[in-house]
């Protein structure tokens, strides 16, 4: 497993934004979808793409364009739709495909509750979307998930990461280099009960208010 840690100004100011109890629902989304923007810069350089031909006014020239077929986008549910926007704007052609993970908040286990996804992935490039890599159990199992149906080339974007989840990840992962992770900072540790610290709280309610679901 590849792990990236954006480095940049502009991406630790909006996360401390992001940290700050006092921003509201409308701004902490909107800062996640500028988030996510600049992280897919960094998450998207992989992405496969075929030569082509373009006409310019002037001549015609080599180009390049998005191969076929098209990476699929798969936002975790519920934090993970904040960042679907910002990820389709960057990828416009790329399908999306939708998890629903809950974690169980007593066991940290993640519980599936809804699964769009074609049953074949074989040869697909993945993107995971999900704000918070805890405890990794989540994100794990999404990467199970798409490598079990064939997926190759899975990349995950995560605005905060645990070292604890970083950790559960690589373990489970091994040295796959067909697997990354691109996070904008990674945090101290975990809490007794499974938050990151500092974090952000839950991103899921801070997003879309609806506590205790
Ligand atoms: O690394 P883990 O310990 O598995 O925790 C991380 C998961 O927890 C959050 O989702 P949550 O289960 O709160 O669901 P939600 O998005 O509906 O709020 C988050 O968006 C991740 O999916
Ligand atoms: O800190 C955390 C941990 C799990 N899920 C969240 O939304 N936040
Ligand atoms: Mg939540």
């Amino acid at each position: 497993m590849h792990l990236h840690v954006a480095d940049h100004p502009l991406i630790r100011h909006k996360v401390t934004v992001l940290r700050d109890k006092k921003t509201p629902s409308p701004t902490f989304r909107l800062l996640v979808d500028e988030l996510v923007t600049l992280l897919a810069y960094e998450a998207t350089r992989d992405v496969r793409v075929v030569e082509c031909e373009v006409e310019t006014p002037l001549t015609t020239t080599t180009g390049t364009k998005i191969a076929d077929p098209a990476p699929i986008i798969v936002p975790i549910l519920r934090a993970g739709l904040g960042m679907l926007d910002g990820m389709t704007r960057l990828l416009p052609s790329a399908e999306v495909g939708f998890l629903g993970l809950k974690r169980d908040e007593e066991t940290l286990e993640a519980i599936t509750y809804a699964n769009r996804l074609p049953e074949d992935l074989t040869g697909r490039q993945v993107f995971l979307i999900d704000p918070m890599l805890a405890t990794g159990g989540s994100l794990v199992m999404a990467i199970e998930y798409v490598l079990e149906r064939g997926a190759t080339d899975v990349t995950c974007v995560c605005l905060l990461a645990a070292p604890e989840g970083i950790a559960h990840v690589q373990e489970k992962v091994g040295d796959r280099a067909d697997v990354s992770v691109v996070v904008a900072q990674v945090d101290e540790k975990l809490n007794e009960v499974g938050y990151i610290v500092p974090g952000l709280g839950d991103a899921g309610d801070r997003l879309y208010g609806i506590v205790d679901l």
